[in-house]
């Protein structure tokens, strides 16, 4: 039997941006088109990659803006995140990139597992944020740049396996770097 990895993952972003809808696709399979503002909810999920098999539970939060101070619980026991923006809110794009800035001092590491996640793209008259420039925000993390649009379930599921590759990804090169050397 394979084992099953447990991996913790948090949802974060501006309010209205979709974190919500992005989880609920993913785990559910059906787009919301109700907006309930979210105080804090959790879904899980068993994802298999290959021939592993990942127990995935994630945080879906409430929105954040400039102000917001990030509590310890989406610091500690966190393996990944899962950063959001509407493309059609240039200020939930400035809000993604101050929330960054948290993460990376709260967890005092060079390189996170992170997601940047561009969502509502199936809004295009509507758009504020070119691609380029989440692709180049996270291009200067070493992170991985995706834009989505909650109503496609394919898309989603995408978003949600990435973080898992992503978290290896970053375990693996800190093992690398934390390498034993005998002389
Ligand atoms: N067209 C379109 N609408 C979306 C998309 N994602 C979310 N929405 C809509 O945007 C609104 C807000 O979505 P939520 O998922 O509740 O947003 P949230 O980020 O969880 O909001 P908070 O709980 O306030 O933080 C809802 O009316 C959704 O139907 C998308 O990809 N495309």
């Amino acid at each position: 039997m394979p084992l099953v990895r447990y991996r913790k993952v948090v949802i974060l972003g501006h309010r209205s941006v979709g974190k919500t809808s992005l989880a609920h696709q993913f785990v559910k399979g059906e787009f919301l088109e109700c907006y309930d503002p979210t105080v804090e909810n959790a879904y899980s999920k068993i994802v298999t990659l290959g021939k592993d098999e990942f127990h995935l539970h994630l945080v879906d939060t409430a929105g954040q803006d400039e102000y917001s101070i990030l509590p310890y619980s989406f610091i500690v026991g966190i393996h990944g995140y899962v950063l959001v923006y509407s493309v059609t809110s240039l200020h939930s794009f400035h809000i993604i990139e101050n929330l960054y800035q948290k993460l990376h001092q709260g967890h005092g590491k060079t390189q996170l597992p992170v997601v940047l996640v561009g969502n509502k793209a199936d809004l295009s008259s509507d758009r504020e944020v070119q691609a380029v420039q989440g692709k180049k925000l996270a291009e200067s993390w070493g992170a991985t740049f995706m834009e989505s649009s909650a109503r496609e379930h394919q898309l989603t599921q995408s978003i949600f396996t990435r973080v898992i590759q992503e978290i290896a990804r970053v375990e693996n090169s800190y093992e690398q770097d934390h390498r034993c050397c005998l002389m």
